[in-house]
């Protein structure tokens, strides 16, 4: 049977609270300030790659969108990481967090050193939107409704821990708390208006549920490298290269 809109949207606030990846160890221990250097350089360079593939897959759901409204919705998700006038954009944003953790900017940029199981998360995901029907590409973006509280944790956990953060480095999810809440009141609205039928509601908490997996499996990924038990699978960020020494620029 058709759930309400009400216990729709119950399930899948609830597909959020068992499975988003504020639960996974490797944040708590970023959050609470046990990550080393390296292991946060490895964050660094490993969440680039969701980072920079977030507008492409955006842009690929708005090419397949013949609703100009919808399109001209959807649009900011765009300018929000590209930049757009004075708005240098969130994707300059995370580069400013790498010269922070002492990388090189460059090889951040390049992709280079990303873990595979990364690549193919994120890549799934943009796969994803650009094959699934527009109703199940809303849906999968909708774990932005739990990213505001993980962005506010982690400014909070990163300030109070890391030499690094201030208010520079810490502008990529400053600004992502003002910007989430818009796209996420629309895609919820959205998605609550359209999945007007039980196969649809079913295929829309099936979309998030398999966005949790996407953003679970990349911190698997960098638990694995660089944690427990640090096995870096090759082509993946050798700690040690690529670092810049912040000595020489203080
Ligand atoms: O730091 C995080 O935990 C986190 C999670 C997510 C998310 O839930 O997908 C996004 C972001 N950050 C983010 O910054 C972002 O721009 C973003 C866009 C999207 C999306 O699916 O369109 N998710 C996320």
């Amino acid at each position: 049977m058709t759930a309400s809109r009400e216990e729709f949207e119950a399930r899948l606030r609830q597909i959020g609270a068992d499975r988003y990846h504020d639960k996974h160890p490797f944040h708590h221990m970023l959050h609470g300030g046990e990550c080393t250097p390296a292991q946060v350089r490895a964050w660094v360079i490993n969440r680039f790659y969701y980072q920079a593939s977030i507008p492409m897959k955006d842009a690929a759901f708005m090419s397949r969108v013949e609703d100009p409204a919808l399109r001209r919705e959807w649009r900011s998700r765009i300018e929000d990481h590209d930049g757009h006038g004075e708005n240098e954009g969130g994707i300059e944003r995370w580069l400013r967090l790498a010269d922070a953790v002492g990388l090189d900017r460059s090889y951040v940029a390049s992709k280079q050193g990303v873990l595979p199981a990364t690549k193919f998360a994120v890549d799934a995901y943009v796969r994803f939107v650009r094959e699934k029907p527009l109703l199940e590409a809303v849906a999968a973006s909708l774990t932005e409704l739990f990213a505001p509280k993980i962005h506010a944790d982690r400014i909070k956990g990163l300030l109070a821990n890391y030499d690094f953060a201030n208010d520079r480095s810490m502008s990529y999810f400053q600004r992502r708390l003002n910007e989430a809440p818009k796209d996420v009141a629309f895609g919820l609205k959205y998605v609550l208006d359209n999945a007007d039928t039980q196969e649809k509601q079913d295929a829309c908490a099936a979309a998030l549920e398999f966005k949790t997996d996407v953003l679970w499996s990349q911190l698997d990924a960098l638990y694995s490298a660089y944690v427990a038990p640090g096995r870096i699978p090759p082509g993946g960020w050798q700690p040690g290269t690529y670092e810049l020494d912040l000595r020489a620029t203080a």
